[in-house]
Formats: structure tokens, C-alpha cells, sequence
């Protein structure tokens, strides 16, 4: 009788998964035509809209009824989508390595699977990679939730025209790992990054208080070290576990759980507005009093929601105070326009690093 019901219940999935397979195919089908259109517009065609997956994903998430969550579901057309357009054009990715660090992970969960990603020993290099053209757009961290901002991203923005083409938000979960080797009754080390031990203090406190911790330059280093050491464990997440072969023994062993990172994603494009946008700008002041107010007035005056004000000091003598400014809105919304013009008239300069569409996944 179950033997019945399973077979019948298997045989409407074949069913269903023939129709996703069709439909799929159809779709990517679809894809190729936008490209060819997209080819029309000239050699310089720009395949990847960032401003249009937001909307398709934010869409189906609108639509989803469940049973599965729409994060689920939203991620399972970003990897459609990310397929789809890796027919027009494989998207090249750089991001902050080395292989197996959190950039990685949020480098695919921005751009899907199928994206090709290449791993730069620093963030600088990150930016000159995409200001060299070799790869499309670059991925690199700018903000988390316990350590605060990451000054040299922010650094390197004062020395680059590229713009900021989307933003990313990655639940940061750290994981206790081992490899088939690891003595585990006699761990004696942990490596890891120093914000990783520092996030993950007092779990380590209360169950390995004897282990000595080591800090080194990434959490995929700490995970790549430990496979040729008998009595050491690592700290890092998913993506090096799953890099480096490594077993989980301890899952989300961080003290906050809502523990997160903010990435960038830079690239040479110009964003079309999504619907749900933000925008980040650089502003210098003149070392006076009320220079910071003179700036918050304007976005109080016309009601925009600000974000994130961010203060770096100036390295050139005509640029006092350097702000970093991210507020909702798209600098092609009439009222945008309006805050840009004024900040203008009280700014030393003014420099729009982007509009982007407001992180989805
Ligand atoms: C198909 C397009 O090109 C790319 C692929 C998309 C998709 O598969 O839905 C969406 C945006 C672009 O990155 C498009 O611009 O519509």
C-alpha cells in the first residue's frame, strides 16, 4: 500500500520535473535573445542588470506562497538566473581571497554558481583587477555588524573612479572545523582570523579555555593550515569547510547570533533604477563648525532615510573632513537630484560612488 503511494508520488515528480526542465530550457532560451538584442546596441554590450535580477528576484519572493521559504525559493532562481546569463556572457568575478573566505560566499550569493571567481590577495588589488578590465566587477567587504567598518575599502574608493554597482549582506555563521587527521581528544590550537577569535571569545572561553588561538591572515588560511596538523582545529565557515574538505564539529559557534557583513560590489556600470535603491556618496568639507550638520540638514529637509555616515580622515591637505554617505533613493529620482544639487553648494566636493539596488538575498 505505502509501496503504491510512494511510486505514485515519485512518478508525479518526474512529471513535474519534466515541465521544470522544459520551462527552464524555455526561459534560458528567452535569455539568449535578450542578448542577442543587448549585442545590437553595440560591441560594449552590458549583459548583466543588476537593477533587473533585483526586480525578478524581489518578485518572486512577492509571489511565493510557500512551502518553501522565499529565501529558498529566491535562491534557487538565482541560480537560474545566474545560468542564464552565463549563456550571453560568464560574468568574472574578483573578490577578496583567498579561496573558501566569507567575500567568496558572498560573491556567490550575489552572482549565483555559475559566476567565475577569481581570488586577489587584497582589496586594492580587488579594485585594480576591475579598473584593468580583466575581471567584470569585484567583490569586496565594507561593514560588519560586531567589528565596524573596513577603513580600506573605504580608502580605496578615494583613489578610484569605478562605481558601486550592488550590495550584499552575509549572515556571518563561524564553525569549528577539523580534518580527518585532527587528534579531536587533543586540540591543542585553533587558528582563525583575529575577528573571527575575537567574534567567537567566549564560546571559546567556555569550551576550549586551554587551546592556544592563532591568528592568521584568513579564516581559509586557518582551514587550509590544519590539514597537515594533528592537533589543531579552525575557525571559518561554510565555504572553506566545504573547500578544504574539513568536518563541522562545532556549527555557528559565534557569541552574536545576528552576527553580519556588508559587501560592495564595484564595477564600470551605471544602475538603472530597481524600484528599491540606495546610493553612496563621498563628501569633503571645509574644516568648520557645523560642517557635518550643514549636511544632515539637507537630507532632513527632504525626508531621506540615511543609512550609514561613515567619517574618514582626509589625505589631501584641501579635504578636511571626507564622509562616506549611503542614503535610500537613486540619484535618478527627481527628489535624489534635488539633495545631490544642494549638497553641492555646501560641500568642498561631491562624488556619487553609485546607485545600486538595496540588497534582496
Ligand atoms: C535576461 C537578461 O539579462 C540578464 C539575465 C537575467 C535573467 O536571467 O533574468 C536578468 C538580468 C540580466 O543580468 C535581461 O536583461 O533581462
Amino acid at each position: 500500500m505505502t509501496d503504491d503511494k510512494l511510486t505514485g508520488l515519485r512518478k508525479s515528480i518526474d512529471k513535474l520535473d519534466s515541465e521544470i526542465l522544459k520551462l527552464i530550457s524555455d526561459r534560458a532560451k528567452c535569455a539568449q535573445e535578450v542578448a542577442q538584442v543587448k549585442q545590437q546596441e553595440g560591441r560594449d554590450a552590458v549583459y548583466y542588470r543588476p537593477e533587473r535580477e533585483a526586480q525578478v528576484l524581489r518578485r518572486v519572493m512577492e509571489r511565493n506562497d510557500g512551502p518553501l521559504g522565499d529565501e529558498e525559493m529566491a535562491r534557487l532562481f538565482r541560480e537560474i538566473m545566474s545560468a542564464c546569463l552565463a549563456l550571453e556572457e560568464p560574468v568574472k568575478v574578483a573578490f577578496l581571497g583567498p579561496g573558501g573566505t566569507f567575500t567568496q560566499q558572498a560573491a556567490i550569493k550575489h552572482f549565483g554558481h555559475s559566476a567565475v571567481c577569481v581570488p586577489m590577495s587584497a582589496i586594492d588589488e580587488v579594485f585594480r583587477e576591475v579598473t584593468a578590465g580583466a575581471v567584470n566587477y569585484g567583490v569586496v567587504p565594507v561593514e560588519n555588524s560586531t567589528e565596524g567598518v573596513v577603513s580600506h575599502t573605504l580608502d580605496s574608493f578615494m583613489d578610484s573612479n569605478l562605481k558601486i554597482c550592488g550590495e550584499v549582506v552575509l549572515r556571518i555563521h563561524q564553525h569549528l572545523l577539523v580534518s580527518e587527521n585532527t587528534r579531536r581528544d587533543h586540540i591543542t590550537r585553533i587558528y582563525s582570523h583575529a575577528q573571527s577569535l575575537a567574534q567567537c571569545r567566549k564560546w571559546l572561553d567556555a569550551h576550549w579555555p586551554m587551546a592556544e588561538r592563532v591568528a592568521v591572515n584568513s579564516n581559509a588560511e586557518a582551514a587550509r593550515r590544519i590539514k597537515g596538523e594533528w592537533n589543531s582545529a579552525a575557525i571559518a565557515g561554510d565555504m572553506a569547510a566545504e573547500i578544504y574538505g574539513l568536518e563541522k564539529i562545532a556549527e555557528k559557534i559565534e557569541d552574536q547570533p545576528d552576527n553580519s557583513t556588508r559587501f560592495l560590489i564595484i564595477g564600470n556600470q551605471e544602475v538603472q533604477i530597481s524600484g528599491a535603491d540606495k546610493t553612496s556618496i563621498v563628501v569633503s568639507m571645509r574644516n568648520q563648525p557645523g560642517a557635518l550638520h550643514s549636511i544632515l540638514e539637507v537630507f532632513q529637509v527632504h525626508n531621506i532615510d540615511l543609512t550609514r555616515i561613515e567619517t574618514r580622515p582626509s589625505r589631501s591637505g584641501t579635504w578636511n573632513y571626507v564622509f562616506f554617505i549611503d542614503f535610500s533613493g537613486h540619484i535618478d529620482d527627481p527628489v535624489i537630484r534635488i539633495v545631490l544639487e544642494r549638497l553641492g553648494e555646501r560641500a568642498n566636493d561631491l562624488r556619487v560612488l553609485g546607485s545600486y539596488p538595496k540588497g534582496v538575498l
